[in-house]
């Protein structure tokens, strides 16, 4: 799989912009763009240190492309791991198109998505989770994911799988050298050592699995429907939250038809907030398609905001408390924040008998954005905060996700192989089970296929 032919691509995005970046990366790459660059010093570019720049000019023959910047990075001590050339380029599309064409025309060929990270990977510069996590970072947009993947990306979750599984290697070691010894019926690895040992890594991985609920959310928006009756103001609280006219809203009782999605970062995490059309029995063919899909979308959700309009609440209050009772028993796993809207609109006898019958609900008026702040807290508190504030890893890729299963239930069988006192041997086939997927994670064990799909995902020119 790995190859050295010179690869190029655009870096940066693709359209007008002050400058672009174009990478290329390969063996004899330093020379195929010396070939094609006018030092304005007179200097020659196969003669430069690694991590210089230069300016000049490309020049197609006697044409002159462009005034460029050019950087230079030798292998191995570059991105990727191999000579690593990049130009800055006036940020028009059509320069941009003509230097790589002129590179596509002389040697080079388009670099595939996630190519440049992949010869990285292979080069040995990084290890899998760590490219993974360089695809995590360019798609974070909040403090959370950002923080997560560039701890990722640094190796703070390939340490600590490395770690565990050299404490598990030096046992295994162990073990088989007892093995080669089973005449003598020797022992090397002390079994009291080694239980203790597996149930430190036990409680590692657990504490990892665990993280996943967090990470996973996390890496993708935390979902939250907003669900209610037709007209309750669904539609403005959205608004508010997103401090934007995103929707829709009128005091016409259905206005909302399809569902709208929007993310916002609250106290620097992502959340996905969801507007929904009200719910209620309709002849409409297309409401009732709408109102299908607010369940489907309950069904979806971490967490529901079940709006109530409380100026409505005196008449049918009784009603509407059943309707929250059956969103929370057919959705157990779902938090679920009632919330009554309107407030503005209450008199103060109406606004004492509301929190009487329904003292846990927040109370709001979107329209003017009063209580909104509260609403934002009270999501805040669903999210485990703990791990990210403790620099903890927080695992958000399923993958990472599903090895880390593996590999506990093959501690698991270990540690009650142990305890049934079973043979060397049979304790080091599952050691051996539970190193392998630890090597998944890093990269150590790797198929082609899985690389094309984990690097399939990338953008072109990373
Ligand atoms: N222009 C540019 N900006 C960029 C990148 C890039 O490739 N080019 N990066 C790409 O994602 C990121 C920076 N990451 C990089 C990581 C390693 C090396 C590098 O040259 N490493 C060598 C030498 C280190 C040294 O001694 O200075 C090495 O690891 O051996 C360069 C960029 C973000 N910004
Ligand atoms: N007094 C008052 N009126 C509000 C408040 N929030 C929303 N409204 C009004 O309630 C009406 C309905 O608001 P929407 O946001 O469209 O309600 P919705 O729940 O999205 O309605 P559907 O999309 O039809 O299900 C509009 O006339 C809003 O101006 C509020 O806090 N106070
Ligand atoms: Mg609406």
């Amino acid at each position: 799989m790995l190859s050295t032919e010179p690869i190029i691509a655009l870096a940066t995005p693709s359209g007008t912009g002050a400058i672009a970046v174009i990478r290329i990366s390969g063996k004899g790459v330093i020379a195929v763009v010396a070939h094609f660059f006018r030092s304005v010093r007179g200097k020659r570019l196969s003669q430069q240190k690694s991590h210089t720049v230069h300016l000049g000019h490309i020049v197609d023959g006697a044409r002159i492309v462009d005034e460029v910047l050019v950087s230079l990075f030798k292998g191995p001590h570059s991105y990727t791991g191999e000579d690593v050339v990049e130009i800055s380029c006036h940020g028009s599309p059509y320069i941009q198109q003509q230097i790589i064409q002129l590179f596509l025309r002389n040697g080079c060929r388009s670099a595939d998505a996630g190519e440049f990270t992949l010869r990285a990977f292979l080069n040995g510069k990084l290890d899998l989770s760590q490219a993974e996590a360089v695809a995590d970072l360019i798609a974070s947009d909040n403090e959370a994911s950002h923080q997560i993947a560039m701890q990722q990306m640094r190796g703070g979750f390939s340490d600590e799988i490395k770690r565990l599984r050299e404490e598990l290697l030096n046992f295994a070691s162990l073990i088989e050298l007892e093995l080669d010894f089973s005449e003598e019926d020797v022992v090397f690895a002390d079994r009291e050592q080694f239980k203790s040992l597996l149930t430190k890594i036990q409680n590692v991985l657990k504490r990892l699995i665990d993280s996943f609920s967090v990470g996973n959310v996390i890496k993708n928006g935390i979902p939250v429907a907003i669900v209610g009756e037709p007209n309750v103001g669904k539609s403005t609280l959205l608004n508010a939250l997103l401090n934007e006219d995103r929707a829709l809203v009128s005091e016409i009782a259905g206005t909302t038809r399809d569902t709208i999605e929007d993310e916002i970062s609250i106290g620097g995490i992502g959340f996905r907030f969801i507007d929904t059309a009200g719910i209620r029995d309709t002849e409409d063919v297309v409401e009732g398609m709408g109102i299908r899909r607010t369940f489907e979308k309950i069904e979806k959700a971490q967490v529901v905001v079940y709006l109530i309009d409380a100026t409505g609440f005196k008449e049918n209050g009784a009603s509407l408390k059943i309707e929250i009772e059956k969103i929370r028993n057919k959705y157990p796993q779902t938090h679920l924040v009632v919330v009554a809207n309107k407030m503005d609109a209450l008199s103060s006898e109406e606004t004492n008998h509301l929190r009487e019958q329904l003292p846990n609900a927040l109370l709001l008026a979107a329209k003017k954005g009063t209580g909104v702040e509260d609403l934002q807290e009270k999501l805040l508190e669903f999210v485990n905060t703990g791990a990210l504030r403790n620099n903890e890893t927080i695992v958000t890729n399923a993958r990472h996700y599903d090895a880390l299963l593996k590999a506990v239930e093959e501690v698991e069988k270990v540690q009650s192989g142990l305890a049934e006192g079973v043979s060397g041997d049979l304790l080091a086939i599952d050691i051996r089970q539970a190193l392998y997927h630890f090597g998944e994670i890093t990269g150590e064990i790797s198929s082609d296929d899985l690389l094309g799909n984990i690097f399939a995902n990338f953008c072109i020119g990373k």
